[in-house]
């Protein structure tokens, strides 16, 4: 034992015993010595997060699992290598930031801020091909695995990607790190920031609302003496799915002070709702690592299910550690849920109960585009709010596409976005992401609901 609670257990199963477990959704690599070659570079890369900084996190949603913090996880379905830009990561960290602001103050509840971002490039595909005319090439799996231009050469599965991840992941890390603690997240810069879109929002009344409430608060906190300072950085910790086994298992070192593995590619890693069989490598991965970790659990899981990656990934019931991310549909979710919540809890297991209102809520339009309904995501969290209410367990957190951007990918929202709309600003790669309008709305919404509690 050690001071994280968990048993020493070093050993991490080799790359190849891990793709001897069998693992799905991986890439297939034409060239196994510059696969090899790949790996070899990342083992020598330093770590991109400290354990300690894990360790942190995980304390932080030890204290959502108890109901004292409720957490923000938003970001892109699919990061790529050309949004590694200044402007582009300070927009996303903008709106997830001030999303959290409108939650802590309206709601009055500590947020866990964690970015989908800084690794989030490997996407598990519904199919393995893709076909445009006559024309049959492998699906776009992330730019980790392969391009997206339609060409069988970009879409060839190439390795030397998954250093080109850790030099992005190491970019953006860098600028989230300069942007949250240099002084640029100061609260006091955050009323600012929204000012010239929120003017003609459909939040803007709210939205100035809070702002001045909060400069109110700041003013009165510096009146009575409190250190400017405390208001100067914010904890932000940085996530993506643990899908490309190459790259985890290459990322997954033993800590010196613990002597444990820890996964340094990110703070917290999660499974994916294909990838989270409990005899599979991802589940034996993940379960070796001392990080948090997450596990998506979509309309077929079952509770014992979710009791079995439970005691899979966390033996020793560290705190902390296990976090249900749900994703069931707008339409599922007050059947599915309940039944769930009630088992894990019976089981005595203490997790934290996150929605995640996208991934369920997909369709395609008429005119061809993959789309989210805003009003499904709201009625989503909606329904995870009732059901743990009527359960008296604590809705931990929400988990959101998003972008700092003024995309059109999602319908509806204050601005009522239609499918013709989609046409205008669709950049998404992979799966349709909230704009700022939409994603700073649905914070207000959900905070009300946080606040009715
Ligand atoms: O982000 C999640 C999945 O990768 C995505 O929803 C899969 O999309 P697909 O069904 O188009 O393959
Ligand atoms: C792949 C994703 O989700 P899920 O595993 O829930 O389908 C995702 O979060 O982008
Ligand atoms: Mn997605």
């Amino acid at each position: 034992m050690n001071r994280t609670g968990i048993v020493a257990r070093v050993s991490i199963p080799s790359l190849a015993d891990l793709h001897a477990i069998g693992a799905v959704q991986q890439p297939s690599y034409a060239d196994p010595v510059s696969r090899d070659a790949a790996v070899e570079t990342l083992r020598r890369m330093p770590p991109l997060v400290f354990a300690g900084e894990c360790d942190a996190l995980r304390d932080r949603l030890a204290q959502v699992s108890r109901g004292e913090a409720f957490l923000l996880q938003g970001g892109d379905c699919a990061e790529t290598f050309e949004g590694v830009t200044a402007e582009n990561v300070r927009n996303k960290l903008r709106v997830l930031l001030s999303m959290a602001v409108v939650l802590t103050y309206a709601a009055s509840v500590p947020v866990v801020k964690v970015g989908r971002l800084a690794g989030q490039y490997a996407k598990p595909r519904s199919s393995d091909t893709e076909t445009r005319g006559d024309v049959t090439l492998p699906a776009y799996r992330g730019d980790a695995v392969n391009g997206f231009d339609f060409t069988p050469q970009s879409r060839a599965h190439d390795p030397q990607r998954l250093v080109d991840v850790y030099n992005a992941s190491a970019a953006t890390l860098n600028l989230a790190r300069a942007f949250t603690t240099g002084g640029y997240a100061d609260l006091r810069q955050m009323h600012v920031w929204n000012t010239d879109f929120v003017r003609n929002s459909p939040v803007r009344e709210r939205y100035e609302k809070i702002g001045h409430e909060i400069d109110k608060a700041l003013a009165f906190m510096d009146a009575i003496g409190v250190d400017p300072e405390e208001f100067h950085t914010v904890d932000f910790f940085s996530s993506h799915e643990a899908l490309l086994l190459e790259y985890e298992h290459a990322m997954t070192r033993v800590d010196s002070r613990t002597s444990l593995p820890y996964d340094v590619s990110a703070h917290f890693l999660w499974i994916g709702e294909r990838t989270r069989q409990v005899d599979g490598a991802h589940v034996e991965l993940l379960s070796r690592i001392a990080n948090p970790v997450g596990v998506k659990l979509g309309p077929t899981s079952t509770p014992d299910d979710a009791i079995a990656l439970y005691e899979k990934l966390n033996p020793d019931r560290v705190p902390g550690k296990v976090t249900f991310v749900t994703r069931f549909g707008a339409g599922k979710i007050r059947d599915l849920l309940p039944h769930l919540v009630e088992k894990v809890t019976a089981a005595g297991l203490e997790v934290a109960w996150v929605c995640d209102p996208m991934h369920g809520n997909t369709f395609e339009t008429d005119n061809g585009y993959k789309t989210r309904e805003f009003d499904d995501v709201i009625d989503e969290v909606r329904g995870f709010f009732e059901v743990h209410r009527s359960l008296g367990t604590w809705p931990g957190g929400l988990h959101v596409e998003l972008t700092g951007d003024d995309v059109t990918e999602c319908l509806g929202g204050g601005n009522r976005l239609s499918s013709l709309d989609l046409a205008t600003r669709y950049e998404t790669l992979c799966d349709p992401r909230l704009n700022r309008a939409q994603s700073l709305e649905l914070a207000f919404l959900v905070a009300e609901m946080l606040a009715e509690r």
